[in-house]
């Protein structure tokens, strides 16, 4: 049973997500992306090509999949259309990541190196956990969620479906970030998050509410 990593946009999340997969001992086969016209990134692991063509090709011989790409809304989109075909997405998981054996961590998650996951801390389908970021003890990250570099949440912290937390962020204890909430580079979060709200700063405040 391999990985097929599936690329979107430039392939830079997706070289860091298969060295994870290497260094913690899954075999990849190889790099794909959805669109049948895109070309293969610089670096070194085997093109596959589109995954329709895979499809085509049946993925029921038992490969496994991870989407790899920063955007929460093209890393769904991937995912759930891997899923609707009945292919089964794999979590990475960096050697030098550490897990609490207590942590749940969902399909198609990536927790990447210098990363901690707390007790009882539980991650979704498709989550991010990007280098040295942390989930502290029951903390929750929704699907489709992405915690940039260096990112911390703190104890109990609750993050609804897609959100975002940016590089060198942290959010205080037990606060909760509601659906799509984007927290800005270096941000401190001394409150709860609303939907689709941005909050940069320290403290954070709102910069723009609703939908871009
Ligand atoms: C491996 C990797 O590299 S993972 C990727 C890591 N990337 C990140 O962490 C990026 C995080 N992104 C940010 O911080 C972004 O600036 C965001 C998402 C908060 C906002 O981006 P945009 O929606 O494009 O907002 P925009 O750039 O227009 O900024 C809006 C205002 O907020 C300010 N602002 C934006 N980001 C921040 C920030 N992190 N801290 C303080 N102020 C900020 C801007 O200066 C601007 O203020 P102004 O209206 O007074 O000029």
């Amino acid at each position: 049973m391999a990985l097929i990593i599936v690329v979107g946009g430039s392939g830079q999340h997706a070289s860091v997500v298969y060295e994870a997969a290497v260094l913690s001992g899954m075999a990849v086969a190889g790099l794909a992306a959805m669109d049948a016209a895109a070309v293969a990134p610089a670096f070194d692991c085997p093109w596959l090509g589109s995954l329709g063509a895979i499809a085509d090709g049946g993925i029921a011989r038992g490969d496994r999949f991870i989407a790899a790409c920063g955007s929460n809304a093209l890393r769904r989109e991937i995912s759930e259309t891997l899923l609707a075909w009945g292919a089964e997405l794999a979590s990475v998981v960096h050697p030098a990541a550490i897990v609490s054996p207590s942590a749940c961590i969902g399909a198609g998650t990536a927790v990447l190196a210098g990363a901690i996951i707390g007790p009882r801390a539980v991650l979704g389908c498709g989550v991010i956990v990007n280098h040295a970021a942390s989930v502290d003890h029951d903390g929750a990250v929704g699907d489709y969620g992405n915690l940039c570099p260096g990112a911390r949440l703190a104890g109990g912290v609750r993050m609804a479906p897609g959100g975002f937390v940016g590089i060198n962020a942290a959010v205080l204890p037990g606060l909760y970030l509601a659906e799509n909430a984007v927290v800005g580079a270096g941000a401190v979060v001394t409150r709860d998050v609303a939907a689709d709200d941005t909050v940069v700063g320290i403290p954070a405040v709102s910069v723009r509410r609703g939908r871009p």
